[in-house]
Parts: C-alpha cells; structure tokens; sequence
C-alpha cells in the first residue's frame, strides 16, 4: 500500500508529542497499524513506547557530557549525527513496510526554517517511497498576542517553504481558548424563556462570539489584523509591520486547522486533512464486508 508519515514539527513546547500520543491512539482505536518514530535525542518520556527511537543511536545528554556542548548545540550535533548515519534509520524503518509512521520531532525551530537537516530527512524519507505530510504545530496562545501569533505564522511559512513537502499547519491546545470549540450544543427545543434558560442562551452566545474570532486566526487575513499589531509596536517598526503583513498575504497559504484533543471530532478532522494531503487510504482494496463473508460463507 505504499509508505505513509507524519513529520510532527512545531515551536519548543507546542504540543508536538501530545499530538503524536493522540494521533496513535486515535490511529488504533480505527484500526490503522501505526508507530511512533522518536527524533528528539532530548526527549525523556513518552506515553507511546517510540517503536524507533534515534536515542538508540545517540543521546543529547551523551554529547552534553562527553563534547561539552550546550542543549542547542548539543541538538544539532545529534541531529548530524543521524544525518550521517542515515543507513541506520533507513534499516529501522524497513520493517514497516506497510504501517504508518508518526514522527515525533524535536522543538528547535531552526531545524525547520533555515538548517537543512531536516529538509535532508525528507528528501531521504521520500527517496525511501515514503509519502510525507510536515505538520507544524502552533499552540493557541500565539494568537492571544498578535505579533507572537504574526512570528508564528511566519515560523510555519518559513518551515513550508523550506522542505517543500505536502504540509498542514496544526492550532494546538484549542481546549486551553474555548472549552468546547466545535462542539457547541444546538438550542434546545421547546427551551422556555425562564431566567435559568436566558442565561444558558446567553452563555452560549459569548461561546460563538469568541468562536467567530477565533476563526479569524485559522485563515489569517494579515491586512485585517495589522492595526491591532501597529497598536503594540512603535511607529518606527510600522512600515515593517506592514512589510511582514504583505509578505503573509502574498503567500497566502498559510492557514490552521484547530485541535482540541478531547474532542474526537476535532481528530478526526486533523487526521483526514493529513490523510487528504498526502492521499492516504486512496489505494486500500475495498474489504468485503464482514457480513457479507460470514454469508458467503454459510
Ligand atoms: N491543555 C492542553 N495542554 C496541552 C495540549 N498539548 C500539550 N499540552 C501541554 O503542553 C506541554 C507541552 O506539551 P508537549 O506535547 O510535551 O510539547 P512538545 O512540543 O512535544 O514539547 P518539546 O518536545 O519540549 O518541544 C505539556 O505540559 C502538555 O501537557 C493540549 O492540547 N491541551
Ligand atoms: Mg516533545
């Protein structure tokens, strides 16, 4: 069936491993064999044993120690380790054949926007037939402050544009900004107009409120936002502002898809755009029904 990956990327802290536990969860619970690929020699814990871990290989507390090399420093030395051992990793990854990988990546954003060691892991992941989607995590409190959200969007155009591979930008910790965003219960029938029920109603119209202007953030339309981005700037920094803002919009393909991990729609939805990306499951034979065999076989 050919081979299938995520490249788990993001911001130090953005959720990057949480969204890979979710994702093998989600994966096994609908049947999909799949393993995590661990590529952060800093990692120390993991709710998913990685089922290739390149720790195995080498360990940033190792080169802290032995080369006396600092955490950042450190990282990218292990990071060229693999990169010139790359036979290892390609005979880890032979044994899954027809399983879909996740990779958990480390959060040094310079791996992504101008180092080229992790534009030369894809080129060799392709090189090895495997289709890969770059999903680059942001995590919602970037757009609680517009120019961190303005970097932010920056960071993922920048890790776009740098490996070239299909690519879906990820809003994470969406739980943390609206308790239950997409998941807002419809006006019950028949709700009478009593105190208790205006305030419930109300409730709910804050939620879609906040909701609307969340989504402002998942499809940015820079021009719109540039005012609130000038108010907290200097007006030495506005003609730059407006430089940076034109840049986004040029591009214009920057947008994110919200995850709230609790939500298991909000998942799937992930998932399927993943899939969608990088054609997933468009060449599995149709299985016959379960139904239909035990007939047949009668
Ligand atoms: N509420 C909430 N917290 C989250 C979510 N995702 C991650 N976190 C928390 O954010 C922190 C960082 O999450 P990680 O998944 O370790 O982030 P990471 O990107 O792998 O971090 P590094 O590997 O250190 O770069 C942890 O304390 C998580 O519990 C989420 O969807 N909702
Ligand atoms: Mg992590």
């Amino acid at each position: 069936m050919g081979r299938h990956c995520q490249l788990v990327m993001g911001p130090a802290g953005s959720g990057k491993s949480t969204f890979c536990a979710t994702m093998m969860s989600h994966c096994q619970a609908t049947n999909r064999k799949v393993h995590l690929v661990n590529l952060d020699p800093a990692a120390e814990h993991f709710e998913y044993e990685p089922t290739v871990d390149i720790r195995d290989l080498i360990t940033l507390e190792d080169v802290m120690e032995e080369l006396d090399y600092g955490p950042n420093g450190g990282l990218i030395y292990c990071l060229e380790f693999l990169l010139n051992n790359l036979d290892w990793l390609e005979e880890e990854l032979g044994d899954y054949e027809d399983d879909y990988l996740i990779f958990d990546c480390p959060g040094q954003i310079e791996l992504y926007t101008h180092f080229p060691i992790m534009r030369r892991i894809c080129e060799c992941l392709q090189r090895w037939n495997f289709a890969v989607c770059g999903v680059y995590c942001l995590e919602s409190q970037f757009i609680e402050d517009k120019s961190k959200y303005f970097s932010g969007v920056l960071s993922a155009m920048s890790a776009m544009v740098n490996l070239e591979i299909p690519h879906i930008n990820v809003m994470t910790k969406m739980d943390l900004v609206e308790g239950d965003y997409g998941n807002q219960p419809a006006e019950e029938e028949g709700e009478g107009d009593n105190k208790s029920n205006r305030k419930k109603r109300a409730g709910r119209n804050a939620r879609t409120k906040t909701k609307k202007e969340l989504e402002r953030y998942f499809d940015p339309d820079p021009l719109l936002l540039i005012d609130d981005v000038n108010s907290n700037t200097s007006p030495r920094f506005h003609a730059l502002n407006q430089a940076i803002v034109q840049l986004i919009e040029d591009y214009s393909m920057v947008s994110f898809i919200p995850l709230n991990i609790r939500d298991e729609d909000s998942i799937n939805y992930v998932l399927s755009n993943i899939d969608n990306a990088i054609q997933y499951g468009e060449d599995i034979e149709p299985k016959e029904p379960e139904a239909m065999a035990e007939y047949d076989e009668e």
